[in-house]
Parts: C-alpha cells; structure tokens; sequence
C-alpha cells in the first residue's frame, strides 16, 4: 500500500471524502489521491518520494513555479512582524496601489481571503447598487460556492455531476439567470427582455472551470453593450486569469473593460488571497464607505500582501508573460504531436500560460456543450498514464492546466515524451 493510500483512508474518518476540497478527491478519473510533502519550482514531490512535473500550480497561483527563493524570503521575513492585526497596515495600500496601477479598470479595491469571497461580494455590491436582484451567469463558468453562483456552475461541482448544488434556496437560485457561455446572440435576446431587472453579468472572460474555453470574438463586447445599455454592472472574474493570461489578465489581452473585476489565485503569491476592485462610482457603496455590507478578520493580512506583492513584483519583469505563453505553446505543439502519431483525435486550447486539452473530433473548442462530448474514458486512461510517468494534471475534464516560468525545456519535452508513450496506449 503507498503512504498516499494510507493517508487517504487516514483522512476520511474524520475529513468529508477525505479531502478539504473535492475536486482533489479523484472522483472522476478514479482511484487514489496523491497526498504531497513537497514542491518546489515546477515539481511536486509525494508522499512516496516520487516527484511529479506539475501542470496544476495549486490551480494557478504557482505562476513563479513553487516556493520561489525570492517569495519565500520576504514571507519568512514579513512573518517575524507578526502575522494578523485585524487593524489596518502600510502594506495593504501598497497593494491596492500596485493593482490599481497595473488594472486601468480599477479605481479602488478591498481586499479579502478567497476567490469566493471575493465573487461573493462583488454579487452583493452590484444588487446594491443598482438595487435589483436578479444576476446573469453562464453555464459551466465557476464563481466560487456562494449560493447565487452555485447554479449550473463548473469546477468540481461538475466534475461531482451536482452543478446546481442541494442546499441553496430555490427562491434565491431562480434569481440567477444562466445562459449558454459565448453565445451573444441569446445574451442579446434576454437583455431586450428583462434587461432592465438585471443587476450584473458574471463571467470568467477566460473561463477556466470548463476546462480552459476562451471568449468568442465578440462575445465579450456583446457584454459590456448589454450592460451600458440596461445599466447593469459587468463582473469579470479574473480570480484564475487574472495576472495568469498576461500581466493585465483577460481585460488587457482582449482590450474589454469590465465595470468590476475579481481576483485571487496569483496574487496571493500561494497565500489564501481574494480581491475585488472597479469603478470608484460602485465601489464607494462598499461599508464604511456605503451601505453595502463586507467584511473579514484576515482580510488584507500582512503575510499573504507580502507573498503576492512579491509575485507581482516578479511577473511584471519585461518578457515574463511572452516567456511564460512560448512554453505553453511548446507544451501543447508537443502534445497535439504526440496524439496524432497515435492517431488519437485531441485537440488543445491556450490562453497564456493557461491551457485545456480535450480527447475530441472536434477543433477550436468553445462551447460547454462540447467540452461536455469529449471521450472522458480516454482522459482518464491518459490521466493516470502520465500520473504514472511523472507528470500531475488536473484531475478532471473540467479543469485548465497551468504553466509556470519554472517549467524547462527539459521539463516541457519530459512531458511530451511521456504523452507520446501515453498515447500508444489510449
Ligand atoms: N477550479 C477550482 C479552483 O479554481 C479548483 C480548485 C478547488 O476547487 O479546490
């Protein structure tokens, strides 16, 4: 039995499934989930002492690779200060001059302590408002797991087959308004209806809960007319995109400009990190400034301002986002190489150093609907045939992958030997 095992079955007498999160439980590809000790740069290292080459980054944030000299210094030294005031400190305005510098849609952010947090509140901010209560989402987009967002929603909620979870209100899901991700023209059609009750449109611009399903040319900009035009206030969840596709996120790489944008993931640099930010006309609605009520005790806190400053630092190093895209495409040229000598139809998406592959016919994925008619039979033999080969992919169909500017040459061709091998076997 490996240690993993033992630790598994150690971990469900008194941990739901054994895990604190479900999508690390392996429901949809089967079998054991590797419980790591270590990681470091692009490598990940278990239990059993086998190392892996990692593609999941602790799902994005490790954009830097893992526990990068640099970052880890200034924690341990940020650390000896103390590690919560629950009372304000000079290094959360640094932060929230940093984004504001770098985001030209930002005018003013709050900082808080999950991408679910944050997703949350800016659903709540934006009721408040525009003082109405019905929000428009798009299935297979993940916005965290408050209740209005849990409705048809992506991540591990699909990946379970339970995407409108048990235990939210129906009262309160039937004011969620889900439509078909990247079809403008039905977008079109509801806002002529009801345009004017809707209180905002939340979409991951890159949506990466789907596994990784880029905006349609002109879907994003269909958006932000609708939302001019009946005064709703437009979300972009950039929580995974967010300084991940480039250094402006998804906004900046398409040139659209949401009203509200949320963050976590990278800017925490690994830490438990939330952000949202936008217009300082919305924001000024935020408590104490407005009556729009948030809060949290670790919000802002010193350690995680100091990780993701750091990394914000680091990223925003002339070439890093082309460096980082050059190993993404040479990551998935070699992939798409390694099926079709196999004869495997596949086919791979890329946005930055964000990426999705899917075992299907079809070319230029970018419907739900079609990530949904991928073979997952065949995922899942690949999956646990590059697992045993050393190399760790997102347990499910309906996660993206990520690379870090740790990853190598060397690492990249591993992996595409690996997949190669792989293959064959499919
Ligand atoms: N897609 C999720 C996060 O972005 C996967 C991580 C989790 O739910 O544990």
């Amino acid at each position: 039995m490996s240690k993993s095992q033992m630790l598994f079955e150690a971990a469900q007498k008194h941990i739901p499934g054994g895990v604190n999160s479900p999508v690390r439980a392996f429901k949809s590809v089967g079998g054991t989930p590797v419980f790591f000790k270590a990681a470091k740069g692009a490598y990940l290292t278990d239990e059993d002492d086998k190392q892996y080459i990692d593609y999941v980054g602790s799902w994005g944030p490790a954009i830097l690779g893992h526990a990068h000299p640099e970052v880890i210094k200034t924690v341990q030294e940020k650390a000896e200060f103390g590690l919560s005031f629950g009372a304000p400190t000079a290094i959360e305005t640094t932060m929230a001059d940093k984004i504001c510098e770098i985001i030209p849609s930002i005018e003013m952010v709050r900082m808080v302590s999950s991408g679910t947090e944050a997703t949350m509140t800016a659903i709540r901010l934006a009721r408040g408002y525009t003082g109405r209560d019905k929000i428009v989402k798009f299935e297979g987009c993940y916005h965290g797991h408050s209740d209005s967002l849990l409705v048809k929603a992506g991540s591990g909620a699909l990946t379970l087959g339970v995407p409108s979870s048990p235990g939210v209100p129906a009262a309160l899901a039937s004011e969620t308004i889900t439509l078909t991700h990247n079809d403008a023209d039905e977008v079109r059609r509801v806002f002529a209806e009801i345009g004017e009750q809707v209180a905002c449109i939340i979409v991951e611009p890159v949506a990466g809960n789907m596994n990784c399903i880029p905006p349609e040319e002109g879907f994003l900009q269909t958006l932000r007319e609708v939302c001019d035009e009946s005064g709703a206030v437009l979300i972009f969840d950039e929580v995974m995109c967010g300084f991940r596709v480039g250094l402006q996120g998804a906004q900046g790489y398409y040139g659209v400009q949401p009203d509200l944008t949320t963050y976590g993931k990278v800017i925490g640099g690994g830490m438990p990190v939330g952000a949202f930010g936008g217009k300082k006309e919305i924001m000024s609605h935020i408590a104490p400034l407005g009556p729009v009520y948030q809060a949290g005790t670790l919000s802002g806190n010193p350690i995680a301002m100091a990780a993701g400053l750091k990394t914000l630092e680091l990223i925003s190093a002339e070439d890093f986002f082309e460096t980082l895209t050059a190993k993404t495409t040479k990551l998935l040229i070699g992939l798409q190489q390694a099926a079709d000598d196999a004869g495997i139809p596949f086919t791979t998406n890329q946005v930055g150093g964000m990426f999705g592959y899917f075992f299907s016919e079809q070319k230029n994925i970018s419907r739900f609907a079609q990530v949904c008619q991928g073979d997952m039979e065949r995922f899942k033999k690949f999956y646990h045939g590059m697992l045993n080969e050393g190399v760790y992919l997102a347990p499910s169909a309906f996660e993206a992958g990520f690379v870090s500017i740790m990853h190598s040459d060397t690492d990249i061709e591993q992996t595409i030997n690996a997949a190669a091998k792989v293959m064959k076997t499919l």
